[in-house]
């Protein structure tokens, strides 16, 4: 039997466990993860942490018994130390101190990102809090119950930030959330959009302190202020959210690696070592919109490339069909979904991008209820009229359209093909002259 070994079992291992056991009984799967737990949602996290939902349980969709039901051999909470990539060995330390040896023929590296940890005085202080793990958010909910947290500053008004300040308003303290851009999201969405999100957090009681670097957190042994280069805040906790850095520590020496650190792959999720995989966080993916290499940390993108990988790993040759990095975001009703570049990106990246905006009521006027407006940006390439990227705003749920925009990307449709593309129309869901068709038909 053909040894694979699988290092990291949460969404990418998990996905890629699952593709290659439900698929081939003829390989023996060996796994390694550091934690104790598989396959935690941390886009729950939020939702948990500002009690919209009863508690973590579901928030899980695999672990240790299911994986080994299937055939494989699962190591928990025994961290692979050490790879030997001539010989073909992985070396995985178990928590009495044992040492596991596992050969392989094909190895897949699934080891994930970590929270970026910025280099400031007080990282170290009680109450300065990373949000990445399941042990993380039931240590801040833990820590949510003390009356002695009231004022909570969340740095990074990023995805993570920007849920985790609405969680914590919705336990009723005061949150400060700070980022070094002059706005919130500012790496998925123009300025009409960051806009409508900074207003939703503003009338939802959240300060923003936007155009703030953080200069240092200080303290007597637990948090009480954050400083920044403008501004100081009184604050009992810290939590920091200013994004995710590849976790490349058993490959960086010996794996070809992109400039961020992350293990750089083909479409067939191959690293520059012969039978040596990388999928989700730890590795690239390729950005249709950008029709190149990329780094997008995303559930999305960790189960399909784990698909891929399994496939190739099983003697199937299964190419992924790249990215578009499409992602959503609803806080306090305000529902955000994009794709691809935003305009500045696009701009910032060499294109001549221009973009269409429209805006309209998803149904026609006579409905009157559950009928929002919805805002909609297409930008593309003013040359080749190809899509680049799409942004929708709405308090309607509206998030299935932006898979059409994806679509475009993938398949490099321009925008003059979409305008003639056939929506089909009831007054239930829609407008005979809906706003995709519309933004596209006014495309310059
Ligand atoms: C709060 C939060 C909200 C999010 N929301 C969304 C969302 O809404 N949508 C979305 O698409 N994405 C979301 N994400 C991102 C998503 O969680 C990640 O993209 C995803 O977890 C990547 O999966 P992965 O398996 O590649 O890596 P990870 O989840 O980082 O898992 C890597 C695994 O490898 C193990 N490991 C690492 N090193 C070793 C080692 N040396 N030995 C053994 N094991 C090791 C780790 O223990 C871990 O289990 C969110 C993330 C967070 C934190
Ligand atoms: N709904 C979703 O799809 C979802 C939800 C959560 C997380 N995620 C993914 O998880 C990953 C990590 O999320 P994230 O929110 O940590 O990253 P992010 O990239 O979304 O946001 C990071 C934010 O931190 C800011 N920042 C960077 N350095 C800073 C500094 N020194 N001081 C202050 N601000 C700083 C950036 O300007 C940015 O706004 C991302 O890939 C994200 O897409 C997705």
């Amino acid at each position: 039997m053909k040894k694979i070994v699988i290092v990291g079992a949460n969404h990418a291992g998990t996905s890629a466990i699952n593709t290659i056991l439900d698929n081939s009984k003829d390989f023996e799967v060996t796994v390694f993860d550091a934690n104790s737990n598989i396959s935690f949602l941390g886009c729950g996290m939020a939702l948990w942490i500002g009690n919209q939902i009863d508690g973590p349980e579901g928030l899980f969709y695999s672990n240790k018994a299911l994986l080994e039901s299937k055939g494989a051999k699962i190591y928990m909470e025994t961290p692979v130390t050490h790879i030997d990539y001539d010989q073909k060995i992985v070396t995985g330390v178990t928590q009495s101190g044992e040492e596991i040896k596992a050969p392989y023929d094909q190895l897949i590296l699934a080891t994930g990102s970590q929270p970026i940890v910025p280099p400031i005085p007080g990282m170290t202080l009680e109450n300065v809090q990373l949000v990445k793990l399941y042990q993380h958010a039931d240590e801040v909910i833990k820590k949510l119950e003390s009356p002695a947290i009231q004022n909570i500053a969340v740095v990074g008004a990023g995805y993570i930030g920007v849920e985790l300040a609405e969680a914590f308003k919705r336990n009723g303290k005061n949150v400060t959330l700070i980022d070094i851009a002059d706005t919130c999201l500012p790496v998925y969405y123009d300025t009409p959009f960051t806009d409508m999100m900074k207003q939703n957090l503003g009338d939802n009681g959240i300060k923003l302190a936007f155009g703030e670097t953080v200069k240092a957190i200080e303290g007597d042994s637990k948090v009480e202020r954050i400083i920044t280069d403008k501004n100081q805040y009184d604050v009992e906790m810290v939590v920091m959210a200013i994004g995710f850095r590849p976790n490349n520590a058993l490959g960086k020496d010996n794996l070809e690696l992109f400039r961020n650190g992350a293990y750089l792959v083909d479409k067939h999720q191959r690293t520059s070592i012969k039978d040596v995989y990388a999928i989700g966080d730890c590795a690239t993916v390729y950005d249709n919109s950008i029709e190149g290499t990329n780094y997008i940390a995303l559930a999305t993108n960790a189960v399909r490339s784990a698909i891929v990988a399994a496939h190739n790993v099983l003697g199937n040759d299964l190419e992924s069909a790249g990215v578009q990095g499409s992602n959503g975001i609803s806080i306090f009703d305000l529902k955000m979904v994009s794709t691809g570049m935003t305009h500045a990106k696009a701009l910032s990246n060499g294109y001549e991008a221009s973009f269409v905006d429209f805006e309209d009521y998803q149904k026609p006027e006579f409905i009157k209820e559950d009928n929002h407006k919805v805002k909609l940006r297409i930008v593309y390439d003013a040359n080749t009229r190809r899509v680049l990227g799409a942004q929708m705003a709405s308090k309607h749920d509206m998030s299935m359209g932006i898979h059409f925009f994806s679509l475009a990307i993938q398949q490099k449709l321009t925008v003059d093909q979409l305008a003639l593309a056939d929506l089909f129309f009831l007054p239930h869901f829609n407008k005979p002259y809906n706003y995709v068709t519309m933004a596209a038909l006014s495309a310059k």
